[in-house]
């Protein structure tokens, strides 16, 4: 598009107005000569009158009528303008008359009266033709009229040559001061490096040597479609704060010279801005400068709308066509000087990838070997030798059957060599020799390079060693599915072995078994002996249970003591039992942990897929409850799942639940049990026992719902309530009964383990009542001595300090070891009841119990023991040397009601 105004136009339109002024003068002029002309010749006829009139007079006079006719021809031929000469007396009589037979076009008619003689009258016509006055005028009027045009003429010459020659000097130093801008952006633009430079400099030429008076380069904005100001140059800069150009159409920003030469990718020149319909949106931005004309040429970049430069200049129709075909070129020049450094970028990019390449191919530690269409090797890298053990001239020339290790079959070597064919590549893992004659693994891609007319022109094989990643492979797949120490399937192994049994199970038809194993006692050990020896137990215990089972079956370790095998494809149940007993049996003989032999035994859970459940966790559940059953029946047993295992499991559940409220809602309370001193029958000692009354199963046995609060954490605000309870029922009863009344109180090795100071509360607690502590014994079991963890010993040794005694309950029945019973400063042990429960005379037991009390004694121990419901008991224990005894035989655990009637009775 171009919007011309020309302003050339305008002197030829003062030169139209000049002239019309002019000729309006000039007929003003002309009429005033025609009228004076007009007037001269009516005056010469006139006079003409007068001269003949007064001739005639004089004729007439001396009546010389003759004569006067002779006068009229004479007169007509001397003056050619006269028409009619006519002398008629008063009384109409026609004296003389002349008329020439030719008259003229214009005539003029006078009349004269005469008087002579005396009364005589006559009238004298006198008629001019006025055609030569009128022939005058108009021929002066012809030359007048070709004069003026001449004038005319001549000035418009004039006027047009001394415009052009103006326009034109200016048209040349505008043009002149383009081709210095083009050049000096040419020059430039061969000397510049980066592209940065590259907008800034046109703007400074185009206003510095162009002669505009402001560029500016707008440079697509992708996201918001907008022309963005990247570079300026001129006066009036200001303009571009803020200003909004679009490329989009269909906004008005958008519809400015700006948005349509980018969009068009054609210049827009608009030679005057101030009437242009096209920078409307800009005019009042605009007005502030001095700019006339603007023009806006499209830079491209790659072939795309990349930018646009728009010029401004002073003049109106500052862009012909040759300013534009020159601003145009500059444009073009900008374009392909983008287009240069753009190939400049890419050239550098792939000399720098060339030069990665050959590095790589030089120092990459993936072994690389180009073969040529024949499959004859012609390059290797350093890497394919460090690898291959190969060196270049070793390898040039030869097949790369070379490396060949043997394992892979010709099935193998043939599907690779097709799907090379087809497809030009081949990626996979080989097994190859190296020169060493090693055999490896390597991660291998084949690629075809096909030359010119599409057949092979080489074969590149890029490869990696990956014996080292499979090793790791295998350790990270051995460390994820076996047992670090015993080698053992883990969880994770075992639960895919387990689906596939039961997947076989399904198919066969026939059941398997599931069985989950507890190493009885095993903690002591840990404890005791320390984790390197239990390794070994555990080592040894794994070695022990594989040699149970048949290849087939899974042995696996959940971690701790916790084993858990699968009997697959039971043809015989019989199998399981003889399995079971296998372990039990093999399971207890002594473990040599270097010089201690020790003994374990082991609790086993039993159940069958599918008869007890069919989806795996399930049946881990099942055979997990079935294993807390061998356990609770008296552990070195196995036990088969039942569903009664599952009513009490949701028993338990279901007691756990109550178990929450039964504090807050007064559900306990205690029961005591007399401690009788054997030799004398008295009574000092009292054993406090939890009951909870439960509001629908009536009274729950703490056997029952302990182990539950043990579980939850209950067991800490249980205990305390105990110790305070039974605190506050000792201080009552030393005041009825003397002061040497002495509680025992139950406390389980949870609440030692946990952190809160509940402990040294209960100090506070005894000064508060104002209770001596060795008013109480402290009741823990063997187990927690073993745990030896310094915040237990602190507790423990807190009770001495505070006068608490401490009684060791259940001994016998765990992994005893007397130097602890030294260190902890224990005051009494409890032999358990399954002691005394078979005592008899000359009975292993009674050699136990009596055991048990000499060592006691000799450390200064005094002994209680428990479960004494016979007489016979009680005297074999006075014998046994015993010091104290509890149990049915002496009273049953009794309300504090009842407790104080039966103190009252003793
Ligand atoms: N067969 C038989 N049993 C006798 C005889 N004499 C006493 N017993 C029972 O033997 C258990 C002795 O308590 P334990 O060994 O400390 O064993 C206690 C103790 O370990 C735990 N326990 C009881 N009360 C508490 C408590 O307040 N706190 C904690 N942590 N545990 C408690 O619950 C266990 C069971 O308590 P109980 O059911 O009260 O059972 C009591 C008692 O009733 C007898 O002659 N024959």
């Amino acid at each position: 598009m171009s919007i011309k105004t020309s302003s050339d136009k305008l002197p030829w339109l003062f030169l139209f107005i000049f002239l019309i002024v002019l000729g309006a003068v000039s007929a003003v002029l002309l009429g005033n000569k025609f009228n004076e002309d007009m007037k001269l010749a009516r005056t010469s006829a006139a006079q003409q009158l007068q001269l003949i009139t007064s001739v005639l007079s004089s004729e007439l006079e001396r009546g010389n009528y003759q004569n006067i006719s002779a006068l009229f021809n004479q007169w007509a031929k001397a003056n050619d303008n006269i028409v009619q000469l006519q002398l008629v007396s008063a009384n109409g009589f026609q004296i003389a008359s002349y008329t020439r037979p030719t008259a003229g076009n214009h005539l003029l008619d006078l009349d004269a009266p005469i008087s002579y003689s005396y009364r005589e009258e006559a009238t004298f016509h006198l008629r001019v033709n006025m055609d030569p006055a009128y022939q005058r005028q108009a021929r002066f009027a012809a030359q007048f009229t070709g004069m003026f045009l001449a004038f005319a003429i001549l000035t418009a010459l004039i006027l047009h040559f001394a415009i052009r020659s103006k326009l034109e000097s200016a048209k040349a130093r505008r043009i002149s001061r383009l081709y210095n801008a083009l050049s000096e952006i040419n020059q430039a633009i061969v000397r510049m490096e980066t592209e940065d430079h590259l907008f800034p400099l046109v703007c400074r030429c185009a206003v510095k040597f162009g002669g505009m008076s402001m560029a500016w380069v707008g440079q697509i904005d992708e996201k918001s479609k907008l022309l963005l100001p990247v570079a300026s140059y001129g006066s009036g800069l200001d303009y571009l704060d803020g200003l909004t150009v679009s490329s989009l159409a269909d906004v008005p920003e958008g519809r400015g010279p700006s948005g349509i030469a980018f969009r068009e990718n054609r210049p827009v020149i608009v030679n005057n801005y101030a009437t242009s319909p096209f920078t409307a949106p800009w005019k009042s931005r605009v007005a502030a400068n001095d700019w006339q004309s603007t023009a806006t040429f499209p830079i491209a970049r790659g072939g795309r709308p990349f930018a646009v430069l728009t010029v401004y200049h002073p003049e109106i129709d500052a862009f012909d066509q040759e300013a534009i075909a020159l601003l145009d070129e500059m444009s073009r020049d900008i374009s392909f000087s983008l287009d240069n450094f753009d190939r400049e970028v890419q050239r550098k990019a792939a000399e720098k990838s060339l030069q990665m390449a050959a590095s790589i191919y030089e120092n990459s530690s993936e072994g690389m070997m180009i073969t040529d269409a024949d499959n004859l090797i012609m390059a290797v890298n350093p890497a394919f030798t460090r690898i291959t053990g190969y060196a270049l001239e070793e390898a040039i020339g030869k097949n790369p059957s070379l490396l060949k290790s043997g394992r892979h079959d010709h099935e193998f070597y043939q599907a690779m060599w097709s799907e090379i064919a087809e497809t030009g590549k081949w990626t996979g893992e080989i097994w190859d020799r190296r020169k060493d004659g090693e055999v490896y693994p390597k991660w291998l891609t084949i690629n075809t390079i096909l030359n010119e007319a599409g057949a092979v022109h080489h074969r590149i094989a890029l490869f990696t060693d990956i014996s080292q990643k499979k090793q790791t492979e295998e350790l990270i797949w051995q460390q994820a599915n076996f047992d670090h120490l015993t080698g053992l399937p883990n969880w994770r192994m075992f639960h895919n072995r387990l689906e596939q049994e039961i997947k076989k199970s399904r198919r066969t038809g026939l059941p398997l078994a599931v069985m989950f194993l507890d190493l009885d006692h095993f903690k002591e050990v840990n404890d005791t002996l320390g984790h390197a020896k239990g390794d070994m137990l555990l080592n040894e215990a794994a070695r022990r249970l594989v040699g149970c089972v048949r290849d087939s079956d899974t042995v696996a370790r959940f971690g701790g003591d916790e084993f858990v095998l699968i009997l697959g494809e039971l043809g015989d149940p019989d199998n399981v039992e003889r399995i079971n007993e296998c372990i039990l049996q093999n399971l207890s003989a002594p473990f040599e942990l270097g010089n201690e032999s020790v003994y374990i035994s082991v609790s086993i859970g039993v159940t069958i897929y599918p008869a007890d459940a069919t989806e795996i966790e399930e049946l881990l559940r099942n055979a997990d409850q079935a294993m807390y059953a061998a356990k609770n029946a008296g552990r070195n047993r196995y036990s088969y799942y039942t569903q009664a295992m599952q009513l009490v499991a949701q028993n338990r559940m279901s007691l756990s639940n109550d178990l929450h409220h039964a504090l807050a809602e007064k559900q306990f309370w205690l029961a005591y049990q007399p401690i009788v001193e054997l030799e004398t029958g008295s009574i000092h000692k009292i054993e406090a026992l939890i009951r909870w009354q439960h509001p629908k199963r009536g009274v729950v046995s703490p056997a029952e719902f302990i182990p539950i609060a043990e579980q939850t954490g209950m067991i800490t605000k249980i205990g305390d309530w105990v110790f305070r309870q039974a605190a506050q029922q000792v201080k009552q009863w030393q005041h009825l009964y003397g002061k040497d009344i002495q509680i025992s109180i139950n406390k389980s090795p949870v609440q030692f383990r946990s952190d809160d100071n509940v402990h040294s509360t209960w100090f506070e607690y005894l000064k508060e009542l104002d209770l001596p502590g060795s008013s109480i014994v402290v009741e823990i079991t063997e187990g927690l001595l073993m745990e030896a963890k310094d915040g237990i010993v602190n507790k423990l040794l807190a009770f001495r300090d505070n006068g608490i005694q401490v009684a060791l309950d259940d001994f016998g029945t765990g992994y005893s070891s007397l130097s602890y019973l030294k260190k902890f400063d224990i005051d009494y042990i409890k032999i358990d009841q399954s002691f005394v429960r078979n005592l008899a005379p000359d009975s292993s037991d009674l050699a136990l119990c009596e055991a048990m009390v000499m060592m006691a004694h000799k450390l200064g121990i005094k002994v209680i023991a428990e479960g004494v419901e016979t007489q016979e008991q009680c005297d074999l224990l006075i014998a046994a040397g015993c010091d104290y005894g509890q149990g049915y035989l002496f009273s049953k655990p009794l309300s504090s009601q009842d407790f104080e009637s039966f103190l009252n009775r003793s």
